[in-house]
């Protein structure tokens, strides 16, 4: 069952992603507190980088227990390992390169010259596997119910690599799957799908800028999500907008409180 979206519009996209970053080490403490250990999906592009840059430089950072915290993917852009153009690559120089992260939980998708070569579809399979074995009866489905999962929305919808009207995002069955002919580059990709998003126990959806302020008023005024992929996203106990000022300028007003006086 879908989780009505519920909105907060920051200042701008600054203040967004600290407040961003301080809302997901609170999720990620309270997680730990209450399970053991807490398990988060990151997100690749500019919003994503720039909450993982907050956080590096939040003193609350240090509340975080980082070797019983277990990192995932929504998506990865298919090309050579420590290419700068690779999510992962991007998410250790912004931060985990700075935190002490047991690497037996950091979960990054395959490299286009690792175990599966170019092969990207055999490569999503691997994935899969890999989030299967992760999953306890608890979670009833192959996935784990991650405690967080977050999305940068682009400015076409897309989110993860789920991109509109592509097979992708009408994946019903798989929980990870390869991209061919995706319109932003690289084309080759490896996305987890709807229904992999959709075991998360929260979904943040994250859009700051003016250039995501289309994408945000189509997803939230009842879109379609094969149209519109962000429209899609929602978790099983709360799915969240977290925008700035300018993302949120085209949406109407009746979807989130006005600001104080
Ligand atoms: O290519 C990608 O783009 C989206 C959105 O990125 P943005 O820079 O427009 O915020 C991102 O969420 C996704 O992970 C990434 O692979």
């Amino acid at each position: 069952m879908s989780t009505a979206p519920q909105l907060v519009v920051h200042r701008d996209k600054e203040l967004m992603a600290q407040a961003a970053a301080a809302r997901l080490i609170t999720k990620i403490v309270d997680a730990q507190a209450s399970r053991g250990s807490a398990s988060v999906v990151l997100t690749g592009g500019r919003n994503g980088n720039g909450l993982l840059a907050a956080l590096a430089s939040a003193p609350a950072r240090d509340a975080v227990d980082w070797g019983r915290l277990d990192l995932w993917w929504g998506d990865e852009r298919f090309l050579p390992e420590g290419d700068p153009e690779r999510n992962v690559t991007q998410a250790r120089r912004a931060l985990l390169d700075s935190v002490p992260l047991d690497p037996e939980r950091v979960h990054a998708m395959p490299a286009s010259d690792g175990p599966y070569g170019s092969d990207v579809d055999a490569a999503a399979a691997a994935y899969a596997d890999e989030l299967a074995a992760s999953a306890g009866p608890e979670n009833h489905g192959p996935v784990p119910t991650f405690d967080v999962l977050m999305l940068g929305v682009g400015p076409d919808t897309h989110v993860a690599s789920l991109f509109p009207e592509l097979p992708a995002v009408r994946e019903t069955e798989r929980t990870v799957v390869g991209v061919h002919g995706a319109p932003k580059p690289p084309p080759t990709r490896v996305t987890l799908t709807l229904p992999a998003v959709r075991a998360a126990r929260e979904v943040w959806l994250l859009a700051a800028g003016e250039d995501k302020a289309e994408a945000a008023a189509i997803a939230l005024s009842g879109a379609g999500e094969i149209q519109a992929p962000a429209a899609g996203a929602y978790g099983r106990a709360r799915t969240l907008w977290l925008l700035d000022a300018a993302a949120a300028s085209q949406l109407p007003r009746s979807l989130y409180p006005p600001a104080s006086p």
